[in-house]
């Protein structure tokens, strides 16, 4: 393994149950800085893969390999702690259990999580929302080399989802942050990597960039300056689809037309030519649903069973 900029390397895990769901044969790596996000839907894996790079559970096979010294935290979706302990209290004692001075105080951690209002509060009294968000101060006074974030925004309203990723945006620059999400918006915003799990498997991993073109048909409405009459409609789109055979194209409206490539590559040469062969001059052209949950779709359902 090249060790310089690798914090974990996940080598062909493999963890079944005796119902015959689980992990298999999950490979990849993270890097040192830098947000790697594990995706998939309910049941993929995700959490039993989280615990078993965090040393909490054992593969059956296959090893995950860190630098000697590498600090693992993990933090899972709600965490729990002591019910009588203030949030000061919880934060302090995982400092102090971290046995290493860390670059995190207690109070700025609980300030960077957006705790410090009531920090003086017992733990008894706070939402799903301030756990995860004392989850997070507990594990970055840890210092940890990989920080480990199960789902780490799934009870946070939407200031709680900024606060997170601001504080994740600053952490990537020290440490690798392994994360999962059902919120593609936040991945795509954080990821540097993605990796994607479906019913045990890994699909597809890569940058978001990557998972986005390797995953798309891309689609586009063309919307022209005039519009067009039933019969140029029809002349039109007959004349288009012999030009460009392997394109889905349809009129929506007397004046949008939607094509669909098979990839950007093909749509960077042909997307050019069909517009200089419309009838009407062009208004537009906007790309439709370039976005993760539609990748995210797209590679889910190509690999369902
Ligand atoms: N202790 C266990 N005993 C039996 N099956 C288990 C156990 N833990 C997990 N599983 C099964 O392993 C599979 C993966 O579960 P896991 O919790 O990792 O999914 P997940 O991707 O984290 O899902 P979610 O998005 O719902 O949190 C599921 O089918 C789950 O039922």
């Amino acid at each position: 393994m090249n060790t310089n900029n690798v914090a974990l390397q996940v080598d062909r895990i493999t963890r079944i149950f005796s119902n015959g769901t689980g992990i298999r044969g999950l490979t990849f790596q993270a890097n040192s800085q830098g947000v790697t996000a594990v995706i998939g839907p309910n049941g993929a894996g995700k959490t039993v893969l989280f615990t078993i790079i965090a040393g909490l559970a054992s593969p059956d096979s296959g090893q995950v390999v860190s630098p000697p010294g590498t600090r693992t935290a993990y933090c899972p979706d709600v965490p729990e702690f002591e019910s009588w302990l203030t949030a000061r209290e919880v934060v302090e004692n995982s400092a102090l259990m971290s046995g290493a001075r860390s670059s995190i105080a207690p109070r700025e951690a609980l300030r960077l999580c957006g705790l410090k209002k009531v920090e003086a509060r017992r733990v008894a009294d706070f939402s799903r929302g301030m756990l995860q968000r004392l989850g997070l101060a507990s594990a970055l006074v840890l210092d940890p080399d990989v920080l480990i974030l199960d789902e780490p925004n799934s009870a946070l309203d939407p200031i709680g989802r900024a606060d997170i990723r601001a504080v994740l945006e600053e952490q990537r620059k020290h440490r690798c942050i392994l994360l999962s999400s059902h919120l593609l918006s936040e991945v795509e915003h954080l990821a540097d990597q993605v990796v994607v799990l479906n019913e045990g498997r890994l699909v597809s991993s890569g940058t978001t960039a990557q998972l986005l073109t390797r995953a798309a048909s891309p689609t586009w409405n063309i919307r022209l300056t005039s519009a067009l009459t039933t019969e140029q409609t029809r002349t039109s789109e007959e004349a288009l689809r012999s030009r460009f055979p392997t394109a889905h194209i349809r009129f929506l409206t007397d004046a949008i037309c939607r094509v669909q490539f098979p990839s950007f590559v093909q749509a960077d040469t042909e997307l050019p030519r069909l517009i200089a062969e419309l009838p009407a001059p062009l208004f537009e052209v906007s790309l439709q649903d370039r976005d993760l949950d539609a990748a995210f779709a797209r590679i889910i359902g190509g690999t369902r069973s």
